[in-house]
């Protein structure tokens, strides 16, 4: 496969997970005896488009990531670096050490997903520029004032609840950063960085399934998926 049809993945994953609430942080309890975040490498792991991967961890992490990546045999996975104070921080760091002309950036608590939409989404990026991965919203969204009132409710049709991986030039993903750090802007993903530069961002439909591991109730549903999958795939 030629350099322009692969693509380097960025996997955050230094997170303290302050919502789950658990001791350890969450991207590495287990599911079926196996870390979070090895369950994550493993789907890019296995895409003949993924050229390399960059997990960004936290600076305590780095040991015992390295001993599961070598344990799991996650020979794309090139580099475990710690992130910073910031998921963006945490990214930026980790595109510095990418070295292909695309990139992806991923969530680690996001192991549901699935490489058909992993290549849909980095397709598309390849056509328009930049393309994130996204579900339409299912619940009617309202804009609250701090007081508690509502104060808008923007119209369902073009709402998107957006997900990773999102996918990125390396140049235009890195000068993004770059000026939303001299800015002080700090986005909560990469896309609102790009969109900020006046780039574009196409949409490509996600699953439902793809969801980011953040409370306690989302454990349940992930241990469910997994029997799932063991069940479709045994
Ligand atoms: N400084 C940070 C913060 C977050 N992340 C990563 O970004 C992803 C999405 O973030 P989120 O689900 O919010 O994780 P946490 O920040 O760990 O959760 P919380 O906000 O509940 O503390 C996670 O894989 C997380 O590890 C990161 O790499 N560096
Ligand atoms: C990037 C992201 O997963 C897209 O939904 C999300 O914005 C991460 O936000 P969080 O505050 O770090 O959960």
């Amino acid at each position: 496969m030629d350099t322009e049809n692969r693509v380097g993945v960025v996997v955050v994953s230094a997170g303290r997970g302050t919502r789950m609430g658990t001791r350890e942080s969450k991207q590495y309890l287990l599911l079926k005896d196996k870390p979070i975040i090895m369950h994550t490498l493993d789907v890019f792991e296995r895409m003949p488009l993924v050229q390399e991967i960059v997990l960004v961890t936290g600076a305590e992490d780095i040991d015992r990531c390295t001993g599961w990546i070598k344990e799991y045999g996650l020979s794309k996975v090139v580099k475990v670096i710690s992130g910073g104070s910031e998921r963006q921080q945490s990214v930026y760091k980790g595109l510095l050490e990418i070295g292909t002309e695309w990139v992806m950036v991923h969530d680690g608590v996001r192991p549901f997903i699935e490489p058909e939409h992993v290549e849909a989404c980095f397709r598309k990026a390849q056509l328009s520029g930049a393309a994130v991965l996204a579900v339409k919203v299912k619940d009617t969204i309202k804009q609250v004032s701090e007081s508690g009132t509502i104060e808008a409710t923007p119209d369902r049709r073009s709402l998107w609840a957006i997900h990773t991986p999102q996918a990125f030039r390396l140049s235009a993903l890195k000068k993004a950063h770059e000026q939303a750090e001299a800015d002080g802007f700090i986005g909560t993903d990469d896309s609102m960085l790009v969109e900020r530069m006046g780039i574009p961002v196409a949409v490509v439909e996600s699953s439902y399934t793809n969801i980011k591991i953040t409370t306690p109730e989302d454990l349940e549903y992930a241990e469910f998926m997994l029997k799932r999958r063991g069940e479709r795939n045994p």
